[in-house]
């Protein structure tokens, strides 16, 4: 069994409550990601959001990242401040970049707003597009690449802006076996970075996301009440199910497939 200790909370939502027209989407959402400590390694971590389709988790990912405010309750981020547009790494379902702009470009865009960066900004581009494979195409339009390249590139780009969170909507969806193999990877050696990531992933995908995560929250409705919450946690490392090669083999990794399925 792997020995971790979970720490000061780094995100946590209270009460958190959406509304639309007097139609609950999101009730009580309340959960909280606490920094991991391994004895003799720094690492990040990978926290997933997995519910059904409709069931709110676009709405919940537009909360955590800031960029919509719930209407009652609160997000908060290290040091207990309200989470604002632009403190976390965004990267929506459809890689989101600037279509009149060359990779390149809108790197530059994303460095220049990292103060860690200030002077460096082409030597970290030439970094990244090595280690993520994109070094012939940073001259390129996002048009020109495919859609895994599009992903890359995107994912660079809000690693360069500096952000301790990066927060992705859907990335395993679409894609097919040996591509989907390649994302998680680079996810993970995201997460392992020096800089002590934290990735929050929201999916569908429960196999992905388990194979992927330390930590699995379910979001799914609760009987007679309006709207979704989350109604487990799921530490995959006190199970043993993070940090290990072809878990998905593995019978505990099968019994929390269906732990999950039964939940949602
Ligand atoms: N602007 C809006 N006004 C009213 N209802 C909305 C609005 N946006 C979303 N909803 C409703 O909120 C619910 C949750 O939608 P959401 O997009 O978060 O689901 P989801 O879990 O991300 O689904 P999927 O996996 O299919 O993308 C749905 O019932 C949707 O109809």
């Amino acid at each position: 069994m792997t020995t971790h200790t979970k720490e000061e909370i780094i995100l946590k939502a209270e009460n958190v409550h959406l509304e639309y027209d007097n139609k609950t989407i999101l009730r009580n959402i309340n959960f909280s990601i606490k920094n991991i400590v391994r004895p003799g390694m720094e690492q990040g971590q990978v926290v997933s959001l997995i519910g059904r389709s409709g069931i709110g988790k676009t709405q919940l990912f537009k909360l955590l990242s800031g960029l919509q405010q719930p209407t009652s309750g609160h997000i908060h981020i290290q040091n207990d401040q309200p989470v604002r547009a632009g403190d976390m790494g965004v990267i929506f379902q459809n890689y989101y970049l600037f279509e009149w702009r060359t990779i390149h470009q809108s790197l530059m865009l994303a460095a220049k707003q990292n103060p860690a960066l200030k002077g460096h900004e082409t030597d970290a581009i030439k970094k990244s597009a090595a280690d993520f494979e994109l070094t012939d195409h940073l001259q390129k339009y996002p048009q020109q690449l495919s859609g895994g390249q599009r992903q890359r590139a995107s994912i660079i780009q809000q690693l360069l802006k500096g952000s301790d969170f990066l927060l992705l909507d859907e990335p395993f969806s679409g894609l097919d076996a040996c591509v989907l193999d390649k994302v998680v990877e680079l996810l993970l050696q995201v997460s392992i970075s020096d800089e002590l990531k934290t990735l929050v992933i929201v999916s569908h995908d429960i196999a992905t996301a388990i194979a992927i995560s330390d930590t699995v929250f379910i979001l799914g409705k609760e009987k007679d009440l309006p709207g979704a919450t989350i109604k487990k946690e799921i530490d995959l490392i006190a199970r043993d199910l993070a940090w290990q090669k072809n878990i998905k083999r593995e019978k505990a990794f099968l019994e929390t497939v269906e732990e999950i399925k039964n939940c949602l």
